[in-house]
C-alpha cells in the first residue's frame, strides 16, 4: 500500500525557486526549461529510494570507522565519454582501490562513483575569453558544448535531457559489471590486465595474489563464496542544476517521503551551500544521504548550521562533510571544525576531498595539482581526526581508469613537460590509473596506522 505524501512536503519541494540559486546557466528561454522539466518528470527514476536507504546505513558505518567511503569519478563526465570502455576502466579502478584499501585496512569499503550523473560544473567565472573572444564558460554536457564557438556555449536545456540518458545508460553498465560476474573478487587478477607493468601495478598483482591464495584456502575448508560474486556499488554527483534535481525527485510510496532519484548521494558544492541559498534548502527536503562540501573558510558555527538545516533529527549516515582544505591549510583549518562538530555528540560522516584545495597553473600553463599535495592533504586529514578523537571516514577523489597526465608526479614522475601528452579533462585535472593505485596503498597504510 502506498503513503500518501504531506501536501506541504510536496509544495516545499519548490520553494527553492524563491531563493537565490548560484551557479544556474542563464538558460536563454524559460518556457523551453519548463518543457524539458516535464519531460524529465514523466521519465523513469535513475535509482530506487530503498538503494539510498541502504547507502545512508553504510555511511552511518563509515561515520563509527566501521566502513570507509571511497568515491571517485571524473571532475565532469561528458557525454562523448560516456562509452563502454571508459565506465569499465573507471569501475576497474574503483574496484582495484577498494581490493587494495579493503585488503590493506581490513574494513569494508564503500563503493561510489562520481559516476552516472556528474555533467553540470560551478565555474569561477561565468565567461572565458580567447583571443580577445568572450563566450559563456562551459559549464559541463548538461548545460553546453566545450568548443569555443558562440552556438556551442548558448546553455541548451535540451542537454538535460541528453544527460538523463546517458546517466541511464551509465548507470545501467554499472549494475551489469557489478552484478553480473565482472565485479567478482575471484577475479582481482583480471582486473589489473591490459595496464603496463610498473611498481603500483607489481604491488597490486603482489595484493591480489595473497587475496587469491586466502580464497583458495576459504574455498579448500568449504567456505560458500556467493556473496564475493556482486558487489554494491553507488552514484553521485553534485546537485547543482536545480531544475534537473527538482525534475527527478519523486515521491516513495513506502513511506509518502521525497527522495532525489537522480543519484543514490548528492553533494551541494563549495560555492552553493549558503545556508539561505537555493542548494542547501532543496537538499533539505529530500532523504537521501547527502554531502557538503566545506572549504578552508568553512567556520565551525557554519558547519553546526548546516547540520541544524540538513539533518535536524540527527539521521545516522544522513549528512556527510566532505573536506577540501589544500595540503597547507587542513591542519590549521580542519581541528577547530571537527573538535566543535564532535562536542555536539550529533553524527555526521567526514570525508577528505585532497583534489580542490590543491588545484595550481603549472608553468607551461595547465591547471593540474601535485599527487604529493593531494596525498599530504589525506595525511593531514588523518592527523587532524586521530588528534580529536573522530573518525576519518573516506576519500573522494577525481579519477579515471584511463592514462591520462593531468596530475603531477607519483611513480611515473609527469612532470610539467609530461603534462601535454594526455592532458584530456576538460575542466579539473583526474589522478590517472596508476596514480589512483599508488593513493589507494597510501592511504591502505595510513588506515592501519590508526
Ligand atoms: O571542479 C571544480 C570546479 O568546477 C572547478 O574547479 C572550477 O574551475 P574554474 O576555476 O576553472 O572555473
Ligand atoms: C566543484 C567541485 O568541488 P568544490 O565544490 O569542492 O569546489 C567538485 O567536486 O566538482
Amino acid at each position: 500500500m502506498s503513503v500518501a505524501p504531506d501536501p506541504a512536503l510536496v509544495a516545499g519541494l519548490d520553494s527553492w525557486r524563491s531563493m537565490q540559486a548560484r551557479q544556474q546557466p542563464a538558460w536563454p528561454d524559460a518556457a523551453a526549461v519548463e518543457q524539458v522539466s516535464r519531460e524529465l518528470s514523466a521519465l523513469p527514476p535513475l535509482v530506487f529510494a530503498g538503494e539510498a536507504d541502504v547507502l545512508t546505513a553504510r555511511l552511518a558505518a563509515a561515520g563509527r570507522g566501521e566502513a570507509f567511503l571511497l568515491q571517485g569519478g571524473d571532475c565532469a563526465e561528458t557525454f562523448a565519454e560516456a562509452t563502454a570502455d571508459n565506465i569499465r576502466n573507471k569501475i576497474k579502478t574503483i574496484l582495484q582501490m577498494a581490493v587494495v584499501l579493503t585488503y590493506g585496512a581490513s574494513l569494508p569499503v564503500i563503493k561510489m562513483g562520481r559516476m552516472a550523473g556528474q555533467y553540470a560544473k560551478p565555474r569561477s567565472s561565468d565567461d572565458e575569453t580567447r583571443d580577445g573572444v568572450t563566450l559563456p564558460a562551459y559549464r559541463g554536457d548538461a548545460v553546453n558544448a566545450h568548443a569555443f564557438t558562440p552556438q556551442e556555449r548558448i546553455p541548451d536545456p535540451r542537454r538535460l535531457l541528453d544527460a538523463y540518458h546517458r546517466s541511464s545508460a551509465t548507470l545501467n553498465l554499472i549494475r551489469a559489471f557489478t552484478t553480473g560476474g565482472f565485479a567478482d573478487l575471484r577475479r582481482v587478477h583480471e582486473w589489473n590486465r591490459g595496464f603496463l607493468a610498473n611498481k603500483a601495478y607489481a604491488q597490486y598483482e603482489a595484493t591480489a595474489e595473497q587475496i587469491d591464495r586466502a580464497i583458495r584456502f576459504m574455498a579448500a575448508c568449504g567456505a560458500d563464496f556467493d556473496a564475493l560474486r556482486t558487489v554494491e556499488f553507488f552514484s553521485s554527483h553534485e546537485a547543482l542544476l536545480l531544475d534537473y534535481e527538482r525534475a527527478l525527485t519523486r515521491i516513495d510510496s513506502r513511506t509518502g517521503t521525497a527522495y532525489d532519484c537522480s543519484a543514490h548521494f548528492l553533494w551541494i558544492g563549495e560555492r552553493t551551500r549558503q545556508l539561505d541559498g537555493a542548494h542547501v534548502d532543496f537538499l533539505s527536503r529530500v532523504r537521501n544521504p547527502i554531502g557538503v562540501k566545506l572549504g578552508p573558510t568553512t567556520s565551525a558555527d557554519d558547519a553546526l548550521a548546516l547540520m541544524d538545516k540538513l539533518n535536524p533529527s540527527d539521521v545516522p549516515g544522513r549528512l556527510t562533510f566532505i573536506t577540501r582544505m589544500g595540503a597547507g591549510r587542513i591542519r590549521e583549518a580542519l581541528p577547530q571544525l571537527v573538535e566543535k562538530v564532535t562536542a555536539s555528540g550529533r553524527p555526521v560522516t567526514w570525508v577528505c576531498d585532497p583534489m580542490h584545495g590543491n588545484t595550481i597553473t603549472s608553468d607551461s600553463g595547465y591547471k593540474t595539482r601535485r599527487l604529493a599535495d593531494v596525498l599530504d592533504e589525506v595525511r593531514g586529514f588523518f592527523e587532524v581526526h586521530r588528534a580529536v578523537g573522530s573518525v576519518p571516514g573516506g576519500l573522494h577523489v577525481e579519477l579515471t581508469g584511463d592514462d591520462v597526465t593531468e596530475v603531477l608526479g607519483g611513480s611515473e614522475e609527469i612532470d610539467d613537460a609530461g603534462l601535454a601528452l594526455r592532458y584530456e579533462t576538460l575542466v579539473d585535472p583526474r589522478l590517472n590509473h596508476q596514480q589512483s593505485l599508488e593513493m589507494a596503498f597510501q592511504v591502505a597504510e595510513m588506515i592501519r596506522q590508526g
